[in-house]
């Protein structure tokens, strides 16, 4: 099953869903950031495996390079802290939620296996 998470309403793109993860700091590679984000704000550890999907979005706030990974979680459960939710889905319930716009390529590729 695949984490989805729910952005909240302080931030921009409110309550729109998105995979956990976020910004890569310089020196950093894309699969370390993405540990690192898990463990900061989901308290758990996980593998980062293959990629999915990247993709570049113009938002009116700037310009988001999204690389979306398979993850398999491998210590702990992931813990609620800066969403307002978070859900475990099976891929063909994905197209179920409303995704920020630039996820949507993913999300589609997982929908279709
Ligand atoms: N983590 C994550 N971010 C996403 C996804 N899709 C998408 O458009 N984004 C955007 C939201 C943010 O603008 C940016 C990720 O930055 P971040 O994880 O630090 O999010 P944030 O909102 O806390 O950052 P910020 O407002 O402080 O800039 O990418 C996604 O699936 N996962």
């Amino acid at each position: 099953m695949i984490l989805c998470a729910q952005r909240g309403n302080t931030k921009t793109l409110s309550h729109k869903w998105e995979f956990p993860g976020g910004k890569v700091e310089q020196g950093e590679t894309e699969r370390a950031a993405l540990k690192r984000e898990i463990e900061e704000e989901m308290e758990c550890h996980i593998e980062v495996g293959r990629q999915v999907d990247h993709t570049v979005y113009e938002y009116d706030f700037g310009i988001v390079h999204l690389t979306t990974f398979y993850c398999i979680l491998i210590e702990g459960e992931p813990v609620l802290t800066e969403h307002q939710s978070i859900k475990w889905l099976h891929r063909e319930e994905l197209t179920t939620l409303d995704w920020a716009p630039a996820d949507i390529p993913a999300v589609e590729k997982l929908a279709n296996g």
